[in-house]
C-alpha cells in the first residue's frame, strides 16, 4: 500500500497524467471546434454531441479524484428528494471554501448522470483557460464580469439560451461570488453590518443578484434549488496537488432540495430569501463543526465506472504513439532536437502550473477584498437598513420550508416587523 502511495507521487506518474490530460483535451477541444457548422442544421444534435465530449474531459478530474486519490464522498439527504436527482434541472448553491469544491461538484454530478450537461456562473477569466474553459463555450456555460451594469444583459441572455437544452443538468451558483479568505470574510461581514444583516461565521456575505436572476430566468425549466453545503473531514484543507499526489480526503455533502416556487420572484424578496439560507448555511457549518457530520441520513449515490473507462480509453490511444516519439528523440540525438524538447516540456509545465494556479485560493482575484469606506457605511440610512432588516424578517416568515429558522428569531419578531415596515413604507413615499 505505501509502495503504491510513493508510485502515486512519482514525476513520471504526475506526467502521464498531464500528458493524457492535456493532449486529449486539446484533440476534443479540435471536435468541439467541428461541431460549429452542425449548430446551424441541428442545435440540439450538436448540444448532445458537446455534452459527451465534455464529459471526456471533465471526467478525467473526477476520475483523479475518485480512482487515483481515493476520495471519498458521503452525501447527506433526504431520501425522499434522492430520486429526483439526475432526474430534473436544477440550481445548486453550493459554499465556496475549498480549492476543489468544484471538482467534489463534479464527481456528484457524474454519479447523477449529469457531468457533461452540468453548467455554472463563472467568471469570464476561467474562459481563458486552456482545455476546460474552451471546452465551456460549447458547453453553454454562463460568463461574468462580476460586474453587475454589464452582466444583468449578458447572464440574462445566456441563461434564457438554456430553456431549451436537451438534456438535465445542474446549474452551480457559488453566491458567495469568490472564495472564502478572513479578509474576504471580515469585509464582507462590515457590508452585511451597514445592511442590518446578522453576520455569518462560516460564509461570505451571498452576492444576491446573480442567484435573482438566474432563478427568475430558469422559472419553468428548473424544478428545485439544491442547497448544498461542502465540508471536508479532519479540517484537512485539499487542492488539485494533492490528488494528483494520490491523497485521499474525505468530503461530506448536505443536500437540501427546495422547490423553485418557494422562491420569491420580486427581487428584494429573492434577496432576504438568500440571506436567510445563508444563515441556515452557517449553522448548518455549525453543526458539522461541533459533531463532524451534517444533519440528516446518509445516502450512498453509487461510483461509476465510465470516468475511469473513459481515461483509460485515451491512455491507451495517446501512450503508445509518445513511446514511439520517445524512442525516435533517443535514437536521432542530436542537440538540437534535444534542447527543442527541454525547452517545449519547460513551457508546457509553466502552462500546467498556471491551470493549477486557477484553483488556489492563495492566488484568488482581489474581488471582495476591498474595503468598505466608513463614510459610506455611515451613510447608509438608519431607514434602509430598518427596510432591509424588515425584508429580511418578512422572508423567514413567508417561506413555510425555513420555518424552523422562524424559532431562532427572538419573541419580538412580529412587533419588529410591523415596525420596520412602517419605516419602510413611510420612507418609500
Ligand atoms: C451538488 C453538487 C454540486 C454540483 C455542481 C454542479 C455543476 C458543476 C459545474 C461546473 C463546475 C465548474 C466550477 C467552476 C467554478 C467557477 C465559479 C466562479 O467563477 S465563482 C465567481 C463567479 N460567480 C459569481 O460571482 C456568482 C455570484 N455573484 C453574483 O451573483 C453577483 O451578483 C454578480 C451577478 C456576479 C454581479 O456582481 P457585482 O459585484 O457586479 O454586483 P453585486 O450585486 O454582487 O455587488 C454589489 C452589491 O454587493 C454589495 N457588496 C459590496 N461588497 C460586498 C462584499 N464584500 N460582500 C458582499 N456584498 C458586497 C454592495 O453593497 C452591493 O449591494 P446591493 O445589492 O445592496 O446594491
Ligand atoms: C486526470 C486529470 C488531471 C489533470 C488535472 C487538470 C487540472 C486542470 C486545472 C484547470 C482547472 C480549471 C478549472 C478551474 C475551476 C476553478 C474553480 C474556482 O474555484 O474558481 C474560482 C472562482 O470561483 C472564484 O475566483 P476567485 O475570486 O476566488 O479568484
Amino acid at each position: 500500500m505505501a509502495l503504491l502511495q510513493q508510485l502515486k507521487s512519482q514525476f513520471v506518474c504526475q506526467m502521464i497524467i498531464w500528458y493524457v490530460f492535456l493532449v486529449s483535451g486539446l484533440i476534443i477541444n479540435l471536435l468541439q471546434i467541428c461541431t460549429l457548422p452542425l449548430w446551424l442544421v441541428s442545435k440540439q444534435l450538436a448540444r448532445r454531441i458537446n455534452i459527451r465530449l465534455g464529459y471526456c474531459i471533465s471526467s478525467q478530474m473526477v476520475a483523479a479524484l475518485e480512482w487515483w486519490s481515493g476520495t471519498e464522498c458521503t452525501l447527506y439527504t433526504d431520501p425522499k428528494s434522492y430520486p429526483l436527482y439526475g432526474n430534473e434541472n436544477a440550481i445548486v448553491v453550493l459554499n465556496h471554501s475549498h480549492e476543489i469544491d468544484f471538482l467534489c461538484g463534479w464527481t456528484f454530478c457524474d454519479r447523477f448522470g449529469v457531468l457533461g450537461s452540468s453548467k455554472v456562473l463563472a467568471k469570464k477569466e476561467l474562459s481563458y483557460v486552456p482545455v476546460i474553459g474552451w471546452m465551456w463555450y460549447f458547453l453553454e456555460i454562463v460568463f461574468c464580469k462580476r460586474k453587475w451594469e454589464e452582466d444583468r444583459k449578458t447572464v440574462a441572455q445566456s441563461l434564457q439560451n438554456l430553456r431549451d437544452y436537451p438534456e438535465n443538468y445542474w446549474f452551480l451558483l457559488f453566491c458567495e461570488g469568490t472564495r472564502f479568505t478572513p479578509k474576504k470574510h471580515q469585509i464582507s461581514m462590515q457590508v452585511a453590518e451597514s445592511k442590518g444583516l446578522p453576520k455569518l461565521k462560516y460564509h461570505l456575505l451571498p452576492r444576491t443578484k446573480g442567484f435573482w436572476i438566474t432563478v427568475q430566468n430558469l422559472r419553468g425549466t428548473v424544478a428545485a434549488v439544491y442547497d448544498s453545503t461542502l465540508n471536508f473531514r479532519d479540517n484537512e484543507a485539499p487542492n488539485l496537488l494533492g490528488i494528483l499526489n494520490g491523497r485521499k480526503y474525505h468530503a461530506d455533502l448536505y443536500v437540501r432540495r427546495i422547490p423553485l416556487e418557494l422562491i420569491p420572484e420580486d427581487e428584494a424578496e429573492c434577496a432576504a430569501w438568500l440571506h436567510k439560507l445563508y444563515q441556515e448555511k452557517d449553522s448548518f457549518q455549525e453543526h458539522y463543526t461541533q459533531t463532524g457530520r451534517f444533519p440528516g441520513p446518509i445516502v450512498s449515490p453509487p461510483q461509476r465506472p465510465w470516468a475511469l473507462i473513459n481515461w483509460l480509453f485515451w491512455a491507451c490511444l495517446l501512450l503508445y504513439p509518445l513511446g514511439l516519439l520517445l524512442a525516435q528523440l533517443i535514437s536521432t540525438a542530436s542537440i538540437m532536437t534535444i534542447l527543442a524538447s527541454v525547452a517545449l516540456c519547460s513551457a508546457v509545465s509553466v502552462g500546467v502550473r498556471w491551470m493549477i494556479g486557477q484553483t488556489e485560493i492563495d492566488r484568488s482575484s482581489s474581488y471582495g477584498n476591498k474595503e468598505v469606506s466608513s463614510k459610506q457605511q455611515l451613510k447608509t440610512p438608519d431607514l434602509l437598513r430598518a427596510a432591509s432588516l424588515h425584508r429580511y424578517l418578512y422572508a423567514s416568515c413567508v417561506n413555510t420550508h425555513l420555518a424552523g429558522l422562524v424559532q431562532q428569531v427572538q419573541p419580538c419578531f412580529k412587533a419588529q416587523c410591523s415596525l420596520n415596515l412602517m419605516l419602510y413604507s413611510r420612507s418609500s413615499r
